[in-house]
């Protein structure tokens, strides 16, 4: 079974949703057909269809050097060129297990605490570096950097071997800087954005050196991209594309992605980005924010069932989820459970998630629910792909350019200004 929609809770709430079919079909087409503002970056949907090999097995083969000699793997990027890595691992990785290297982070925020803490933990330890950033010039991850180098060039007789650099081709600092020292390198590829760049080596090879399955992941995504190809309005990401177009314009202002297992909540910040850095442009666009449920419904559920009539949710929930810890019959029932004896947690949360679906939709908030079969490799790289045409058919339903983020560059010129950049 492949990834799935129910739309049952929302198309109550759309008028005359039918009627925009043909618009979705178009849409699909021109994304298809690379008729979008700057075509030249729908490069990640062209590596889908034309797989690179050879690049997925130097991955894996830089991952397993990774995962013999260290024990931990620093990764230093912000924005796309960390969150997808953290997306996938975090899906995919086995809780409370600890095969393989560590993976942190760095460079993903300007945390003073953390970043001094960080090289304090890192002493002593046998640590790899990959420094990703497509610009190579972003300011957090490039500050990061300065730290790691030192800290790697200080510890490590091998520390070049030590230092992989994931940037662009041709051009920036970090290009410039890993040419000159020779740290082997990965590209971000010119025609992908750094938010569509996790099937990339960007995410590629973190996720790799954490013990995943990148080629299942890569092909999960090909297939995704295949099947799109010959849809009609009636593909899920298309229903999903053209609903969400539907109901903002019909007022509604933000898109709760709901998961329903903290191992998803990687994916709904991953979605933030795609969704907020496509669409957020114009003055157009549904402002995306994930929660975990149930946690999170225990802090601002109370909002989504009775704040302001301006919420659309989109579940995202696993049909095989696993069962868990099974409740036992106890002799003095002194916490009132023994209704649930027999039931597991896996049952127990399927039923919060129906009974939160039921509830949303009737205090009016319209909910989608997309479910993966099970969480796997091959699911992850469909439910990237189902997310990332989503987005470019719906950027061309808003009319923005899903491709850019000029809203970015305000707080960096005005941090740069604060800090005495030279111009
Ligand atoms: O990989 P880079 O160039 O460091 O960029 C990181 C992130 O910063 C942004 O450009 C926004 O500033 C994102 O679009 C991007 O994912």
């Amino acid at each position: 079974m492949p990834l799935t929609l129910d739309r049952s809770h929302v198309l109550p709430f759309l008028d005359d949703r039918p009627a925009l079919d043909d618009r979705v079909a178009q849409a699909h087409r021109r994304v298809l057909d690379g008729e979008t503002e700057m075509p030249e970056m729908l490069g990640w949907r062209r590596m889908l269809l034309d797989p690179d090999d050879a690049l997925l097995e130097s991955v894996a083969e830089t991952a397993a050097e990774i995962r013999d000699r260290a024990d931990v793997l620093l990764c230093i990027g912000i924005g796309g060129s960390y969150l997808g890595a953290e997306a996938v691992m975090q899906a995919l990785d086995t809780p409370f297990s600890d095969d393989g290297p560590e993976i942190l982070f760095a460079g993903h925020h300007l945390g003073p605490e953390y970043h001094e803490r960080l090289f304090q933990y890192l002493d002593g330890k046998s640590v790899y570096v990959n420094v990703i950033s497509k610009s190579g010039t972003t300011l957090e991850p490039a500050l990061a950097f300065r730290f790691a180098r030192r800290f790697v060039e200080r510890h490590f007789d091998d520390a070049d071997r030590r230092i992989i650099a994931t940037t662009d081709a041709d051009r920036g600092a970090l290009h410039d800087l890993a040419v000159d020292k020779g740290y082997r390198r990965y590209v971000v590829p010119n025609g992908v954005g750094g938010r569509f760049s996790v099937l990339t080596p960007v995410g590629l090879l973190p996720i790799a050196a954490s013990g995943v399955d990148t080629r299942s992941l890569f092909y999960g995504a090909v297939a995704g991209a295949r099947e799109v190809t010959d849809a009609d309005a009636g593909h899920p990401a298309l229903q999903y594309a053209g609903d969400r177009y539907a109901l903002g314009e019909q007022g509604y202002k933000t898109e709760v992605m709901a998961v329903m297992d903290p191992a998803l909540r990687g994916i709904g910040a991953w979605w933030q980005q795609l969704f907020g850095e496509s669409e957020g442009k114009d003055g157009k666009g549904l402002f995306p924010v994930v929660l975990q449920y149930t946690t999170d419904l225990h802090s601002v559920g109370q909002y989504v069932q009775q704040g302001q009539r301006t919420l659309v949710e989109s579940f995202l929930r696993i049909d095989d989820a696993g069962e868990g810890l099974e409740v036992a019959e106890q002799d003095d029932n002194g916490d009132g459970l023994n209704y649930l004896a027999g039931k597991t947690y896996g049952e127990i949360n399927e039923k919060a998630y129906a009974a939160t679906a039921e509830a949303h939709a009737e205090g009016g908030v319209p909910n989608w629910t997309v479910t993966l079969p099970r969480l796997d490799a091959e699911n992850v790289g469909r439910l990237i792909h189902f997310y990332e045409h989503a987005v470019s058919v719906s950027g061309k339903l808003l009319g923005v350019n899903p491709f850019n983020q000029p809203g970015v560059e305000n707080y960096k010129q005005k941090m740069f200004s604060l800090l005495g950049k030279p111009s």
